[in-house]
């Protein structure tokens, strides 16, 4: 089974350009950079909100919103998945003090 969250960012890509009357991800995306960035802003507010309530349900599905939000946001600007996941591999091999270092230099 295709991970979901590779499936989501491929429906993204597709959407992006197609009707904002049909489509969510059209319209948020015709709003421009700023608007995405506003909501990746609240639904991540939320999500803390919802950890906090100790409500896992909400929790879960608030997490489920601040992906999908940061996902839109990600394509906006140029950045895949694969570019995430790489630094995230890039830093299984750094130690907490090395990176700080790798970062000032
Ligand atoms: N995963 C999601 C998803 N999660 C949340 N949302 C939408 O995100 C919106 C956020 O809700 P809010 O109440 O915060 O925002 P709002 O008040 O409606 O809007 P704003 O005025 O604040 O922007 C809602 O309209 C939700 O429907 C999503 N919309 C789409 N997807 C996925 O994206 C795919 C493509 O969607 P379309 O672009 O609509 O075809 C879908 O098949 C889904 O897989």
């Amino acid at each position: 089974m295709a991970d979901p969250l590779d499936t989501l960012e491929a429906t993204i890509a597709a959407r992006r350009a197609s009707d904002p009357e049909a489509s969510y991800v059209a319209r948020l995306s015709a709003a421009g950079t700023a608007k995405i960035a506003q909501k990746v802003g609240e639904e991540a507010i939320e999500t803390v909100i919802a950890a906090l309530s100790g409500d896992r349900a909400a929790l879960t599905s608030e997490a489920a919103d601040l992906l999908f939000h940061l996902l839109v946001l990600l394509a906006d600007r140029g950045v895949t998945l694969g570019d995430v996941r790489a630094e995230l591999v890039r830093r299984e091999g750094v130690s907490g003090l090395d990176e700080k270092a790798s970062r000032s230099e």
